[in-house]
């Protein structure tokens, strides 16, 4: 619902079906969820780099990188979560208007909040992807020491500890990281694409 009143909608002359075209590929987001340290940057970078190297127009939205920018004046608290999750998910859109496939890398604890985001794409566009991986685990590579800290009650609502993940019911790709080679994720990843006919 838009606060502003008197605005009007402008259709684009170029649409992303005539980006699409001219590409030779489709568009889409790749929408990384799971625990922090469970590996969405490392496996959503791996395929923004495949993506590159086969000529696709790419990008990545990472969490950490957003909250320098865009959503400087969030924090963690669950208001704060839900709204960092709406506007990457109004930006993941623009990118997908642009001919883009891209990924996002956020921990996005809160299923309703994927559920909104979902609902702003038509359904072959919005690809959800779970990054399974134990919390041990996560705690074993602790990557940025977060848990660590999280523990000794330096960082407050840590997602796992002192607050809650919901994991996704049915995402349309389940990576367990705790299995995986991040070269054979991206294979999985790459597989589902091209089964879509997006790439
Ligand atoms: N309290 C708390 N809980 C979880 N994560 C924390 C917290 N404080 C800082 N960090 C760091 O911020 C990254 C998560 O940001 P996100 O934007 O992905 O979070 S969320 O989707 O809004 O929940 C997360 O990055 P990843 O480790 O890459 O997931 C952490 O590095
Ligand atoms: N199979 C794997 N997939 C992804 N990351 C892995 C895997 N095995 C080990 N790792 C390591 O786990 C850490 C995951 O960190 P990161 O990608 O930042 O996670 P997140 O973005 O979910 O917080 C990295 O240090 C990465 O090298």
């Amino acid at each position: 619902m838009s606060k502003a009143t008197n605005i009007t909608w402008h259709a684009a002359t170029v649409t992303k079906t005539d980006r699409r075209v001219q590409n030779g590929h489709g568009s889409c987001v790749l929408w990384f969820t799971g625990l922090s340290g469970s590996g969405k940057s490392t496996i959503a970078n791996a395929v923004s780099s495949e993506l590159y190297r086969q000529g696709i127009n790419e990008y990545v939205l990472d969490g950490d990188n957003i909250r320098h920018g865009l959503n400087r004046d969030l924090g963690f608290s669950d208001y704060d979560r839900t709204e960092n999750i709406r506007r990457i998910g109004e930006v993941a859109k623009l990118f997908v208007d642009s001919g883009a496939v891209v990924t996002t890398a956020f921990i996005s604890p809160f299923r309703s909040d994927r559920d909104q985001v979902r609902a702003l794409f038509k359904k072959e566009e919005f690809i959800e992807v779970y990054v399974e991986c134990p919390i041990e685990e996560c705690e074993r590579r602790d990557p940025k020491q977060l848990y660590e800290k999280a523990r000794r009650g330096e960082i407050k609502d840590f997602t796992g500890i002192d607050s809650p993940y919901e994991a996704p019911e049915r995402p349309e790709i389940t990576i367990r990281s705790d299995l995986l080679h991040v070269e054979d994720a991206v294979g999985q990843i790459f597989q589902y694409l091209q089964q879509k006919n997006i790439i």
